[in-house]
């Protein structure tokens, strides 16, 4: 799985979750996936093709979406393309049906329409999943719901052992059950990860709509787009969209425009444009939506308040999905929150209508916040936040003045109490401000002792204070249809029965941005925030040099997606990008070695990409090969990483002396140089659980030094299969008295590791995992030459050269060698993975004295390498490879590496 991310993605890591629902769809298990945007979710269905070699199909929204990700895919070598009603290539089809492609995507409504005879070749061709990109669509709970997603459950009877994967960004309980029943999953595997998308700094700021605040905005953001960060300025109107998009446009700043209003062709090509990096700037509404797949968006700006925060989450979740720090600044207007009505004038039913009025609601709450934004964010998709202050949004950022506030408190909560608890926030706050409306005359609350006691503060400062004593708890709202009443909750009437009209117990509140603007009755001069703060900090601790190198590599990256007809954040990452600045690879290796080069990378635009970075290395002034401190890229010096990564040292040291030095568990118990001796059944249950952790056995031999024949072998297996293998004492107690505790825990590691009672009748070794070994003793000996059978007919067994992919009897040109107990411990050092000769075959024979020397070759390099799944350093190469130099050594590891034959991951080569 590893090689194939680095092979294909240019990954050396997994991000959380991946590994584990990519396993599990090899597995054949439906999955759920419900993870932030930008968290890779998509990997999860690109990987299992590669590995299966089967098709995995994928229902994806929007066919701009489709295409981009097809796209994205063949710049990494993967064979991928997309069937809709938008496919001109009639060839795609029946391609698809032959099982050409590693990733098909489709509509739905595509999926749908496809006959079944389509299916049964496909399926006889190899498919290996179907995932349903941007699932919450299938519910008419979420905030996209497509008809067409609904009907997917038909595909259900048709690919009865496919596994089946749901995934997307947003998705509340209800809608994950939804999604989870409308596709019939079976018993899914559900992952859900955190919503958090850490990257992201969140702000709010209010304006007032005036061609003033334009005129900053656009200022602001000609600061920063000089530095080719890309931009989305999210209105709520088309009139809106169209205004920024003049503003932006005289002001000389090149821009695209996308809403509902313009035809799909100009729609098309403004995607595509923005996507290519054409121009950096996009304004749109809120149709620009989900089918965007560009990953270094650094900036969203949301000019309105949006209908939901469900839609803020996820349009502002476009933004900086590649990791890197990035921006999200929402500039609301009052008369945005009088919208509520319009928007649950969509709905279909009255519990539709609540839905949407509730999600307004936090929107809006989420607008007027005085406590940290990213919690409440999280709070709200119910991935509790641990902490209260983030430090990246505004709030955490800002020092916000507190105040005394006991009083206006007070005068809101007892007058909403007076009212019964039964009106929305505008008719206490009336009273207060001392309004004679027909509703306040008619229920006579001008009589109230309240009235007009707060007519000095504005309504929109008592609906501030009203959002602070809901988020704290003093009030709550409740909606009823499409009106939200405010009530005082316990915690309130707690307050007010400790208060009087002259006294209250002091109440501290931060008095929002809102509130202060409106208390001062001022007028900002600014009220457009900087931006631009972290672009600034996107080049911290990066030298002048270095921040020139990336721009100038920049547009190398635009020159080359031009050349090739492709997206430049396809050709490669932001990050990557970086990376190369601050190493400056000079090889091919050194830059296969940077994280997100993958190989289709290097042979599509290795070449070019190293003479660039020499060319403008040298422009710049810097050296080539240059160290960076966020990857190393070429080791400075051996350094010795121990492949006992899952053991304590004591323990592997003691498999070690077992398995490859051939002592036995008495002589490891009191090795001379161990400060102590140790039991011997001390040194048993240390390999056993090396053994666990997946390193190579040779079964027959620790079954006879544990005295475990096969017949007390069976006699466990019979106990454990009467009284489970749980606990150890019910075994024993089945079991004859000689039997030992050390013998049970033998059995129950060897069954674990799939060992059977075969491993009596031959010589064996596996690993825990080692499916691929023979442990058929006659296949072995058939590949023995007669000269290295001894006289008196005992064999020793081959050294054969790896388990992996490479069985004894298939193995070509395996060495075999007579061993004594000298050269067996040099050859198990020098071979690595051996089949270590058991008691009974050991040669008290003549020794041979000869010191092997092996010189490294590309073959036998990739050969040696196969033995270790977990890698092996260069110091371990250089051990085992001993007639090489240092030098040609890793001249050969660089070819190979630059060939995507190998890779290295934490200074360790491996099998690619
Ligand atoms: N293991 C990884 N290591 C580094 N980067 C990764 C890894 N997995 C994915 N990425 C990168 O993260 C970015 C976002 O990934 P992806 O498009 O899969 O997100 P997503 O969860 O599907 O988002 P969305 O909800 O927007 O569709 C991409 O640029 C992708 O290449």
């Amino acid at each position: 799985m590893h090689s194939t991310l680095k092979k294909y993605f240019g990954y050396t890591e997994f991000r959380p979750y991946q590994k584990e629902i990519i396993e599990k769809i090899l597995d054949g298990k439906d999955c759920m996936v419900v993870m932030a945007t930008g968290s890779g979710k998509s990997l999860c269905y690109q990987v299992p093709p590669l590995i299966s070699e089967k098709t995995a199909l994928v229902i994806s929204p929007l066919i701009s979406l489709m295409q981009d990700q097809v796209m994205a895919l063949k710049q990494r070598g993967i064979k991928a393309d997309y069937l809709s009603s938008a496919q001109t290539d009639r060839g795609v089809q029946t391609n698809a049906e032959l099982g050409h492609y590693d990733v098909l995507y489709m509509t739905p409504e595509k999926a749908c329409a496809l006959p079944n005879s389509f299916w049964s070749r496909l399926l006889k061709a190899g498919m290996c999943l179907l995932a349903v990109d941007e699932a919450h669509c299938i519910s008419e709970w979420g905030h996209d719901f497509r008809v067409e997603y609904k009907q997917l459950d038909k595909l259900r009877n048709v690919l009865l052992n496919v596994p089946f994967v749901g995934l997307t960004a947003t998705a509340t309980e209800k809608v994950r059950s939804d999604i989870m029943n409308s596709l019939q999953m079976k018993d899914p595997h559900v992952a859900i990860g955190s919503f958090d998308r850490k990257n992201l700094f969140y702000g709010v700021k209010s304006f007032s709509r005036s061609s003033q605040f334009v005129d900053q905005l656009v200022e602001e953001i000609s600061k920063y787009v000089d530095n080719a960060n890309s931009t989305i300025i999210y209105c709520t109107t088309v009139k809106d969209t169209e205004e920024i998009f003049k503003s932006l446009h005289e002001a000389g700043i090149k821009a695209g425009i996308y809403h509902g209003q313009m035809a799909n062709k100009a729609r098309e090509e403004a995607h595509r444009s923005f996507i290519r990096d054409e121009f950096y700037v996009m304004v749109a509404t809120v149709a620009f939506g989900m089918g965007i797949d560009k990953p270094n968006i650094r900036y969203v700006i949301h000019y309105g308040c949006p209908k939901s925060l469900e839609s803020y989450y996820q349009e502002s979740g476009r933004c900086g999905r590649d990791g890197i720090p990035s921006v999200c600044w929402l500039y609301y207007t009052r008369s945005d929150f009088a919208k509520a009505d319009f928007y649950s004038a969509e709905a279909r039913s009255a519990a539709q209508r609540k839905a949407i009025m509730e999600a307004f609601s936090a929107a809006q709450h989420y607008c007027m916040l005085s406590t940290c934004r990213r919690k409440y964010l999280l709070d709200y998709f119910a991935d509790k936040y641990a902490h209260d202050d983030c430090g990246n949004c505004d709030i955490c950022t800002s020092s916000m003045k507190e105040k005394d506030l006991s009083r206006e408190a007070f005068l809101l909560m007892a007058c909403i109490q007076s009212c019964g608890g039964r009106w929305g926030l505008n008719l206490p706050i009336g009273i207060l401000r001392g309004s004679r409306t027909k509703k306040i005359v008619d229920a006579q609350f001008d009589k109230l002792p309240f009235h007009g006691l707060g007519k000095e503060l504005s309504a929109n400062w008592w609906k501030g204070l009203a959002y602070q004593l809901i988020s704290r708890d003093y009030l709550v709202e409740t909606f009823k249809d499409m009106y939200k009443t405010v009530s005082v909750s316990e915690k309130g009437l707690q307050f007010l029965r400790s208060s009087s009209p002259d006294h209250q117990p002091p109440l501290f509140l931060p008095e929002t941005p809102e509130m202060d603007l409106d208390e001062k009755n001022r007028d900002t001069p600014n009220e457009v925030s900087e931006i631009d703060g972290l672009a600034s900090k996107e080049f911290e601790g990066v030298s002048q040099a270095e921040t020139q190198l990336y721009k100038m590599l920049i547009e190398e990256r635009i020159k080359l997606a031009r050349a090739t007809g492709t997206a430049p954040y396809a050709v490669c990452g932001d990050q990557t990008l970086k990376r190369i600045s601050l190493t400056r690879p000079s090889t091919k290796a050194r830059l296969a070695n940077i994280d997100g080069v993958n190989q289709h990378f290097i042979k599509l635009y290795g070449d070019n990409f190293l003479q660039s970075i020499k060319r403008l290395s040298e422009a710049c002034n810097l050296s080539l090969d240059g160290d960076s401190s966020s990857q190393t890229s070429v080791p400075s010096k051996i350094v010795t990483v121990p492949s006992s990564k899952k053991l304590t040292p004591a323990k592997f040291e003691a498999w070690k002396m077992w398995h490859e030095d051939g002592l036995t568990f008495k002589e490891i118990a009191n090795f001379p140089g161990r400060a102590a001796a140790i039991k011997e059944q001390t040194v048993l249950e240390y390999i056993l659980e090396a053994a666990r952790e997946g390193y190579k056995m040779n079964w027959t031999r620790f079954c006879e030094e544990t005295g475990l024949t096969r017949e007390t072998f069976l006699s466990i297996q019979n106990a454990v299969s009467k009284v489970g293998k749980e606990k150890l004492k019910p075994i024993k107690t089945e079991l004859p008295e000689e039997v030992s505790y050390g013998q049970i825990k033998a059995y129950l590691t060897m069954h674990e590791a799939g060992v059977s009672a075969e491993v009596f009748s031959s010589n064996y070794e596996q690993s825990c995992n080692g499916d691929e070994c023979s442990n058929d003793i006659s296949e072995i000996l058939q590949n023995v030459p007669s000269d290295v059978q001894g006289d008196d007919g005992i064999v020793e067994a081959p050294v054969v050269t790896g388990t992996k992919g490479a069985s004894p009897g298939k193995t070509e040109g395996a060495e075999y060698h007579l061993l004594t107990e000298t050269n067996r411990k040099e050859a198990a050092s020098s071979e690595g993975d051996l089949l270590i000769p058991t008691k009974r075959q050991r040669v008290e024979a003549a020794e041979v004295k000869s010191f092997r020397t092996l010189d490294a070759t590309e073959e036998s390099i990739l050969s040696w390498l196969k033995n270790f799944d977990d890698g092996v350093t260069l110091s371990d190469l250089l051990e085992h490879f001993n007639g090489a130099t240092e030098k040609s050594l890793f001249d050969l590891l660089s070819y190979l590496e630059g060939e995507f034959l190998i890779y290295r991951k934490n200074n360790l080569y491996k099998l690619m």
